[in-house]
């Protein structure tokens, strides 16, 4: 195995192939009709997303309205913190108080990630359950870490940040729409939102075939808004064939997945996919997804309005604070169980 750890080294059913083309068909969206006055073109929208979702679970976007500046300022930061020495990194490393700042260690279904992180919350000193324990009901601050390099980082973050929250809600809008509900159904839920950026460096692997960037997975969350760079390694789990197929980079597009609470207030219409990131034996690549997730309080299950006589809830509820704080104790160290799921909360 060479220089690779064997903690990077995924089962044999879980390696990935050689692949060297993009995948045809992931829709692409015109966001436009936002802008436009005449609704028909906002109706064709609504019916474009609903078959992405519904489809596919993933959709790029594009004329989105996030300034190209906004973007490239935080994909500059990102590259330049990334570049620091590793001691320097550590002066913001998270540990096991604070979940927030840098880390190399993450593990997804207990196989650690050829990645380095930085993770900070949108709205700082946000509450979250201390623990996953159901009778424990401490609730602890998540403050966020800023590196001293690059000086403008937070500024530049918190104005990505600030960006990300207006299309969420514009996503989210849409979304609702497409299930036939009102615009902002889903408001109320994200009034004291845990929504969380993370900046992501996958540095080039000497074992591709062996390790991936992260490993498959469900994004827990609502939804999840992915600016990539161009070199590519993002693979969803196709919904037809269940084949990994390989986004291809859009230039100053977004991609848009569909989290696990949609998939649930949706009862099973909009499906959460599984996905997880090649790495690269020449090239480093860096993303950077903003995950919009609900306040802990949220207590999350099927919409009323979507179950009836013939369309029971195909979900217990759960209180999504509770489902994130098991989430990151499992990335935060290998452990001998599986982590929490959806599934678990199954009819
Ligand atoms: O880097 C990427 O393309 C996606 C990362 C991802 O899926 C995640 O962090 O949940
Ligand atoms: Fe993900």
């Amino acid at each position: 195995m060479g220089e690779v750890d064997p903690a990077f080294i995924q089962a044999l059913e879980h390696r990935p192939k050689p692949q060297t083309s993009f995948a045809q068909g992931i829709p692409l969206i015109d966001l436009s009709p936002l802008n436009s006055p005449e609704s028909i073109h906002a109706a064709t929208l609504v019916s474009q997303i609903g078959s992405a979702c519904h489809e596919w679970g993933f959709f790029q976007i594009i004329n989105h309205g996030v300034p190209i500046q906004v973007r490239e300022n935080i994909e500059s930061a990102a590259r330049k913190f990334f570049a620091l020495p590793k001691e320097e990194k550590k002066k913001v490393a998270r540990d096991e108080i604070n979940p927030l700042g840098y880390y190399d260690t993450e593990h997804t279904k207990n196989v650690r990630d050829w990645k380095e992180v930085f993770d900070f919350v949108v709205r700082d000193r946000n509450l979250l359950p201390a623990s996953p324990e159901s009778d424990d009901e401490e609730l602890k601050e998540l403050i966020n870490q800023w590196p001293e390099f690059p000086p403008e980082i937070r500024e530049v973050c918190e104005e990505y940040a600030a960006e990300m929250e207006k299309l969420a809600d514009k996503l989210l809008g849409l979304i609702a729409l497409s299930l036939g509900l009102e615009r902002t159904r889903f408001s109320s839920f994200f009034d004291e939102h845990t929504s969380f950026i993370q900046l992501n460096h996958y540095p080039p692997c000497p074992a591709p075939d062996l390790a991936l960037g992260v490993g498959r997975h469900k994004d827990g969350g609502a939804l999840t808004i992915l600016a990539q760079d161009d070199v590519g390694g993002l693979q969803v789990k196709r919904k037809t064939d269940g084949e990994w197929v390989l986004v291809k980079p859009t230039p100053d597009s977004y991609i848009i997945n569909v989290g696990d609470v949609i998939q649930v207030w949706s009862n099973d219409k909009y499906e959460s996919v599984e996905h997880r990131v090649k790495v690269n034996s020449d090239k480093e690549r860096f993303s950077i997804p903003f995950f919009h997730n609900p306040a802990h309080r949220v207590w999350v299950e099927p919409l009323e309005e979507l179950v009836d006589d013939h369309n029971a809830a195909k979900f217990r509820p759960y209180n999504f604070g509770k489902f994130f704080a098991a989430r990151k104790r499992s990335n935060f160290m290998k452990l001998e169980v599986d982590n929490i799921q959806i599934q678990h909360f199954k009819n």
